[in-house]
């Protein structure tokens, strides 16, 4: 039984504070009347304990042995008004309790609403007065319980002794003994109680951080990454929970040996209790005392102190910590402490390596080397120092070959050269077309072949029939109407769903499969940030510990770099909460560029970004060598910078470049034309174009303003209604 508690982090506990229990002490005295009258009304109850049974014994010896049942029933009806005399000092002990527990409470939220508005930290405050509630009821629970065992031993002895001191010796050491081995076990075992609830919250917060992103995690390729923090978490709790059980057979010898040896004993040394001038009722009233009273009530204490007892140090201790950071406590990481313990702050610095540790004091970015490093200093697929990653999709692409152009029947078919190839690395690590690369043959970075899905096996495919080869290092830019299936088409090639038929292969690896899911990155809508540093944040999906140039370069390439600067650097804890969705969006965008992954998926993963940032940030994951690119674009510009665009709208599948397809599908000038920019009153250049109406092919341009007559478009597929007749120079307003 040596083994020591140790926190969630495999730490070990710090000693418990004794400066709490003295506190304790001083506030117990400070109310001393209180004490007097829980102490008075508790007498009662040591009265109900003692007629327990001296009401039993006297019933049988007087009464119902000696043929006297109105004496023997005159016994139980005194026993009965004594549980009734019992039943009213318990009530009473109730609000002594209360006179006790409420000022404790009080003195609790008053410190911590100070606190808490002094800070203005809402948030923490919430928390904490919700920790002092826990502190109430426990600090109350483990007054009924210490106070009931105490009164309650006291009146089963005093009951034992005036039945016959030779029970006293019976029942009182085995009793002493239980109580001592108790007490001995009391200190260790809270501490290992304390140990438990703290390695149970880490896990249970960690699993609060990472459920909610699971389909992040998942996209991301980061499962191995989380199984691996998470296998911590229940490895600590694992190893908590046994030494607590170690520690836990002790509290059960204790009262096996207090409560349940002593009824052993009084059946054993009966006949020597007889011989020796007990009676029957003394011995059957000794038995009541042990059974009915001093058992439970010793299991009370063993469960009540031993449970309870932990909790409330740990609340308080964090009551106490939270009143350190307020005074400028620190959790290490330049942040201050929200009343959390450190022990159960999230294992992400050391799942990020070594380098959370350096980052977290980070110094703020020099503003020269962000300049001087405007890329990846590697590419996909290669480590930091330049060595090959092992992630087998993670090839330099070497041969480009073309997305494959649309055919009228909406099907994509054998790949063909064009204008558009894209441009693969070159040993000094600049672009070529890929034509003039040395030939060495390379899968594709994703093909999908014949790929049909529809949720449901009656549902209409929302992908249907979709053949589309990408080599390494094109751009493809996802377009298409609200719920045309394209979030669809991504989560299918991250292998978040799985095709009914055809199959999927990214960088030449089948999808679904571990190979796969280490070559590519989704960034959803919905980005995934969690509480810890920003460095840790950004290094997520690295294996190693990411150097921090490598770490300022990737935020100044993405655009992330500004909000770097404003959170303080790479070291800033980031509150994910603090976050607009743009901010967010940026930190998870930066992640998935640090990543080995070779070919980038982002689902709409700059929808709270201004055009420029998008922009900024789309080229630099475009300029990634051997990287691959597919967006869900939302606005025009995205497209534009695509080298190819592929339109969804169910069966009715195109590709092509963007001027292509403004020729050769109405679905995609239709959506260029949803995108265009809102009129503003002074319009430089053309701003509404009217194409597909039935009365009016129209360019509205410079002078137009409304005067009443309105054209109304709206939906991506533009409805228009033009009142006046435009040929006869009729003036245009625009709603919607
Ligand atoms: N989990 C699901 N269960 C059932 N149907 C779904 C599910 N997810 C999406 N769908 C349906 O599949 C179709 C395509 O949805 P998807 O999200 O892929 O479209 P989208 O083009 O990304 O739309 P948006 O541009 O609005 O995000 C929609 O009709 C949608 O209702």
């Amino acid at each position: 039984m040596t083994d020591s508690p140790v926190g969630a982090d495999g730490a070990a506990l710090p000693p418990a504070q004794g400066g709490l229990a003295a506190r304790g002490l001083r506030f117990l005295l400070a109310r001393w009347r209180v004490l007097l009258r829980l102490t008075a009304w508790s007498v009662l109850e040591t009265g109900q304990t003692f007629l327990i049974g001296y009401g039993p014994a006297r019933a049988l010896d007087e009464g119902f042995l000696r043929g006297r049942p109105d004496v023997g029933l005159a016994w139980l009806a005194v026993a009965g008004l004594g549980v009734l005399a019992g039943a009213y000092g318990t009530a009473r002990v109730y609000a002594a309790v209360a006179a006790l527990v409420e000022p404790f409470r009080d003195r609790l939220v008053e410190r911590v609403v100070s606190r808490g508005v002094r800070s203005g930290d809402a948030g923490s405050l919430s928390g904490l007065t919700q920790q002092v509630e826990i502190a109430r009821d426990t600090f109350a629970g483990l007054v009924m319980v210490s106070r009931s065992f105490v009164f309650t031993a006291a009146g089963a002895l005093a009951g034992l002794f005036t039945l016959a001191p030779p029970l006293l010796l019976v029942v009182g050491p085995p009793l002493a003994a239980g109580v001592t081995l108790f007490a001995a076990t009391l200190r260790p075992l809270a501490r290992r109680q304390e140990a438990f609830l703290v390695a149970d919250e880490a896990l249970a917060g960690h699993l609060g951080t990472v459920c909610p992103g699971l389909r992040d995690i998942t996209a991301t390729g980061a499962e191995a990454h989380v199984a691996a923090a998470t296998g911590e978490r229940v490895e600590a709790e694992f190893r908590a929970a046994r030494s607590l059980a170690r520690w836990g057979v002790l509290r059960v010898a204790s009262l096996a040996l207090g409560g349940q040896l002593p009824i052993v004993l009084l059946l054993a040394t009966a006949p020597w209790l007889l011989a020796h001038g007990v009676t029957t009722g003394a011995l059957v009233g000794a038995l009541a005392y042990v059974t009915q009273s001093l058992l439970p009530a010793l299991r009370n204490l063993i469960h009540g102190l031993g449970t309870s007892g932990s909790r409330l140090t740990v609340v308080l201790r964090r009551l106490a910590t939270a009143g350190s950071a307020e005074t400028g406590g620190t959790d290490g990481g330049g942040t201050r402490s929200r009343g959390v313990a450190p022990r159960a702050r999230s294992s992400c610095a050391r799942a990020a390596g070594p380098s959370a540790g350096t980052t977290q004091h980070a110094e703020p970015r020099p503003p020269d080397t962000a300049e001087r490093q405007v890329g990846p200093r590697h590419a996909p697929g290669t480590r930091a120092d330049g060595s090959r990653g092992t992630l087998p999709g993670a090839k330099r692409a070497t041969e480009g070959t073309p997305l494959t152009p649309a055919v009228p029947d909406g099907r994509l078919h054998t790949p063909t050269v064009s204008d558009d190839t894209p441009r693969t690395p070159t040993a000094d690590g600049r672009t070529a077309p890929a034509g003039h690369s040395p030939p060495v043959p390379s899968p594709p970075a994703l093909s999908l072949s014949s790929v049909t899905f529809a949720y449901g096996p009656a549902g209409t495919p929302v992908v249907d029939d979709l053949d589309l080869t990408l080599p390494a290092g094109s751009h493809l830019a996802v377009v298409g109407p609200s719920s045309a299936g394209k979030s669809t088409l991504t989560a299918l090639v991250a292998g978040l769903l799985t095709p009914d038929r055809g199959t999927i292969a990214v960088g030449g690896h089948p999808v679904p499969g571990p190979e796969a899911a280490a070559a590519r990155v989704l960034i959803p809508q919905e980005a995934y940030v969690f509480g810890g540093t920003l460095a840790e944040n950004l290094a997520y999906l690295r294996p190693e510990p990411v150097p921090e140039e490598e770490l300022l370069a990737a935020a100044e390439a993405v655009g992330l770099a500004p909000l770097a600067d404003r959170l303080g650097g790479l070291g800033a804890r980031v509150d994910p909460a603090a976050l607009s969705a743009g901010e967010r969006q940026l930190v998870a965008l930066t992640r998935a560029y640090l990543s080995y992954a070779p070919l980038a998926l982002l689902d709409e993963a700059t929808c709270h970004l201004d055009a420029e940032t998008e922009e900024r940030a789309e080229r630099a994951f475009a300029a990634r060598p051997g990287g691959t690119l597919v967006v869900v674009a939302h606005r025009i510009s995205s497209a534009r910078r695509a080298g190819r665009v592929l339109v969804m709208d169910g069966r009715s599948t195109a590709c092509g470049g963007h001027e292509e397809l403004m020729r050769s599908s109405a679905l995609y000038r239709d959506l260029v034309g949803s995108w265009a920019p809102a009129p503003s009153r002074r319009w430089s250049e053309p701003a509404l174009s009217l194409r597909d109406a039935d009365r009016v092919d129209a360019v509205a341009g410079p002078g137009l303003a409304g005067d009443g007559r309105h054209v109304v478009a709206h939906g991506p597929m533009g409805q228009v209604q033009a009142p006046g007749d435009l040929r006869d120079g009729g003036s245009l307003g625009r709603e919607g």
